[in-house]
């Protein structure tokens, strides 16, 4: 709806078509027609229901759980994923929804065991957000309650779907691993399965350059107790015709790649 706080000298978000939002403050207000002065010494008019207020309070680091936001528009969830992203803040919270954004780079602090063994068992929202957090709530839910329980990954392609569900399932073997068996254990043959699946199922694409081209289900199988006990993978509908046909710059599925650049014995 048209916010009805806005009057000269607002402090808001106009749209801009290379930034998304742009901010500024309000010249002048004629009917619906709204003059604003941008931060980038633009000025723009825009229809009212166009323009967004701004939080001028905001904390200069922005907010770990978007639920505390003052403004819950489009501009103030970019504005705040984009300040957190800035200081290497890569999670945030909106509730119990975890938003992970893509750091394209190796954060290798950010999931080593220290970090794992910090979020075992801590209250949700008591830490930063982490994608460890959302596998520890589902872990302790499912031994709590006897329940199944799943974790939905979504988001485009090249979001970090992928990486993000090999975190979990990290974590997940973390938690319910068993430590002195003989053997490879079912969590360290779970996870040695990925390079595997992604030879098979993963290709460069223009938004990704080891692209899923296929679904999963991984479920991971707890005994009593929380150990893990077994673990089953489903996939589906694999991008068949990438096979046989693939436009220039993407490639063809890895595992061809890998078959020319083995050694000759092999
Ligand atoms: N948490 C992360 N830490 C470091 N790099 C990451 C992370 N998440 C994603 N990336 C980088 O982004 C790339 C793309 O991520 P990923 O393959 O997980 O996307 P996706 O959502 O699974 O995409 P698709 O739907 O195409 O399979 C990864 O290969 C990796 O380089």
């Amino acid at each position: 709806g048209t916010p009805a706080n806005i009057i000269v000298g607002s402090h808001v978000w106009v749209e801009d078509p290379t930034l998304a939002w742009i901010d500024g403050e309000v010249l002048s207000i004629k009917n619906n027609e709204v003059h604003v002065q941008t931060s980038n010494g633009k000025k723009v008019t825009t229809d009212r229901s166009k323009v967004f207020p701004k939080d001028m309070e905001a904390p200069p680091g922005g907010v770990d759980d978007m639920t505390r936001l003052s403004y819950l528009h489009e501009p103030g969830v970019l504005q705040n994923l984009a300040t957190r992203y800035e200081l290497n803040e890569i999670y945030t919270y909106t509730g119990s929804i975890l938003i992970a954004v893509n750091p394209f780079q190796r954060l290798p602090h950010l999931y080593d065991t220290h970090m794992m063994e910090q979020y075992k068992g801590a209250d949700f929202g008591e830490l930063s957000p982490h994608v460890f957090a959302i596998a520890d709530v589902a872990y302790r839910e499912m031994i709590n309650e006897g329940k199944n329980n799943s974790i939905l990954v979504s988001g485009e392609s090249g979001a970090g779907k992928t990486e993000t569900t090999k975190m979990l399932m990290r974590y997940l073997a973390h938690l319910g691993g068993r430590s002195g068996v003989e053997g490879r254990t079912v969590e360290q043959q779970v996870l040695e399965s990925n390079p595997v699946l992604e030879a098979f199922g993963n290709a460069k694409t223009v938004r990704n350059n080891n692209s899923s081209r296929f679904g999963k289900f991984v479920e991971i199988q707890f005994d009593k107790t929380g150990r893990i006990s077994g673990a089953a993978i489903r996939t589906y509908l694999l991008e068949r015709s990438r096979v046989c046909q693939i436009n220039t710059p993407e490639r063809n599925y890895h595992c061809f790649y890998f078959l020319c650049a083995a050694p000759h014995e092999v």
